[in-house]
C-alpha cells in the first residue's frame, strides 16, 4: 500500500525523505483548538490521529501518516503564535529555562491506527524582549509551535536539548520508521526486525 503525509509542513516532507519512503503529501484541514483542561500529550497525540484520520476517510486505499507538535511550558501548550505580541510573549516566556516539545504521530489505514508520543527537552537561553522582537522579524517564528525553529536561527536560542532533535522539527525519524515497519508500505526499503 502506498502512503500520504498529511501534512503542508515541508520540514514533516523533508524529515520523511530522509527514510526513503515514497509518499506524497495532502495537508489535513482540522480545528487545532485544544479541548478545555485537555491534558498536552492527550491533545497533541489527539491531533495527530485526527489529522491521519481527515485524509484517510477520504483515501481509504493507503496508509495516511499524521504529525502534531506542540512546545509546553508550565503545563501550557503553546502553538503557532498569531501575531507578533503573541510570538514574543511565548519566546519570552520560554527565556532561560527548560521546555517541553511533544510531537504525536499517528499512522491510519480505515479502522487501524498505530501512534507514539515522542517528547524532547529543551533549555534556551536567556532572550531579552529587543532579541526576541528582532527573530520575530525574520518571520522565521510565524508557522512554527512555540515561535522558534530550531533548525534555523532559533537555533541560536537553545542551550541543550534532551531527546529526539526531529521531534522538535516536526517528525520523529526513529519512531516514525517504527511505526513503518509495522505495515507494509509499498517499495520501501526497510532494516529486518529484531
Ligand atoms: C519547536 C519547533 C516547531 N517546528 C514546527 C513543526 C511544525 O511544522 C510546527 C507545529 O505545527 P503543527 O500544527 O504541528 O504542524 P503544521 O501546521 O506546520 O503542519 P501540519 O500540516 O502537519 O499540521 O512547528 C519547527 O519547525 N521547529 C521547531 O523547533
Amino acid at each position: 500500500m502506498t502512503l500520504i503525509l498529511a501534512s503542508q509542513s515541508p520540514r514533516r516532507r523533508e524529515l520523511l525523505e530522509q527514510l526513503g519512503v515514497t509518499f506524497h503529501c495532502c495537508p489535513a484541514d482540522i480545528d487545532e483548538t485544544p479541548f478545555q483542561q485537555e491534558n498536552p500529550n492527550d491533545y497533541v497525540l489527539r491531533l495527530a490521529i485526527e489529522k491521519a484520520q481527515a485524509v484517510a476517510n477520504t483515501n481509504p486505499d493507503t496508509w495516511v501518516l499524521g504529525s502534531d507538535t506542540s512546545v509546553v511550558i508550565d503545563n501550557i501548550i503553546l502553538g503557532k503564535p498569531e501575531s507578533k505580541a503573541h510570538g514574543v510573549d511565548m519566546l519570552l516566556s520560554l527565556s532561560n529555562r527548560k521546555h517541553e516539545v511533544l510531537t504525536g504521530i499517528a499512522l491510519v489505514h480505515n479502522d487501524e491506527c498505530h501512534s507514539r508520543l515522542v517528547s524532547a527537552q529543551v533549555c534556551f537561553r536567556e532572550i531579552s524582549r529587543s532579541m526576541a522582537e528582532a527573530y520575530w522579524h525574520t518571520q522565521e517564528p510565524c508557522d512554527k509551535a512555540g515561535a522558534y525553529g530550531i533548525q534555523g536561527k532559533g537555533g541560536m536560542l537553545v542551550r541543550s536539548i534532551e531527546g529526539s532533535y526531529s521531534a522538535v522539527v516536526g517528525l520523529p525519524l526513529a519512531e516514525t520508521a517504527e511505526l513503518l515497519m509495522d505495515v507494509e508500505i509499498e517499495g520501501w526499503w526497510s532494516w529486518p526486525q529484531e
